[in-house]
């Protein structure tokens, strides 16, 4: 069976100035009148509580609503703020608000690889309903019949070995035949240290210091998704 390819979304498949600039100011600006709509929803109120007992028990909406947005500031990768962000950024996607740009050749080759029998599956930060919807109005159009799974911390940080083994595991595949592409070296080193193979895509556009020589940890490196070849060891 040919390896899955398990990609990274922001700075591999799409860039990061899509996240910083469109999707995180979208999620600062909409969140309180998001968590005043529908905090009293369960599956909200379940992601607000964990934000409240985090924060020292602080159970003000308006107080939890200001710590998320500090998290968004910060870039925090908390998996309440993804869930709590995921669902703010539906209601963008459904009204036409923005679609989700992803690299023409990071479009062109997932469709060539699935065309050549390849199982693609992504691991995000993103919450699973986030992704979902990312690629599900791509700007290239709906490109989520191309992805068999879908994993997101809820399967652990993405710095950590254990997530890519448990995630090799639910794929049903030995650690050795599955693809990591990424932009974090970090993250491709924990790929690597649970089994993976591992790319690091060093996008011109998000990362202008191109990371070659020990930047690149021992990585294989390309700068666009041309440049991987999955069969190659
Ligand atoms: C899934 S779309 C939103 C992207 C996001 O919130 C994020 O934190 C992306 O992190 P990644 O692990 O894809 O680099
Ligand atoms: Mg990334």
């Amino acid at each position: 069976m040919k390896p899955t390819i398990l990609t990274d979304i922001e700075g591999t498949t799409s860039s990061i100035s899509f996240v910083k600039d469109v999707l995180f100011p979208y999620a600062r600006q909409a969140l309180p009148g998001f968590v005043r709509a529908r905090g009293n929803e369960p599956q909200v109120r379940h992601w607000l509580d964990q934000v409240a007992m985090e924060n020292g028990g602080v159970c003000q909406d308006a107080m939890i609503v200001e710590t998320l947005q500090g998290w968004i500031d910060q870039d925090r990768k908390h998996t309440a703020l993804k869930a709590l962000q995921g669902m703010v950024w539906e209601a963008g996607y459904r009204s036409g608000d923005f679609t989700a740009p992803v690299y023409p050749d990071a479009v062109e080759a997932l469709r060539r690889w699935d065309a050549e029998g390849y199982p693609l599956a992504v691991y995000s930060s993103g919450s699973v309903p986030a992704q979902r919807l990312l690629f599900g109005n791509s700007d290239a159009g709906d490109l989520l019949p191309l992805f068999h799974a879908f994993f997101d911390t809820a399967v652990g940080h993405k710095r950590e070995p254990g997530s890519y083994r448990g995630i090799a595991r639910s794929l049903g595949r030995e650690a050795g035949d599955v693809l990591f592409l990424s932009d974090v070296v970090e993250e491709l080193d924990a790929a690597r240290e649970a089994g993976m193979r591992t790319v690091l895509v060093d996008r011109r556009e998000d990362y202008p210091q191109p990371r070659t020589g020990e930047a690149a940890h021992g990585h294989a490196r390309v700068e666009s998704f041309a440049g991987i070849d999955p069969r190659s060891p």
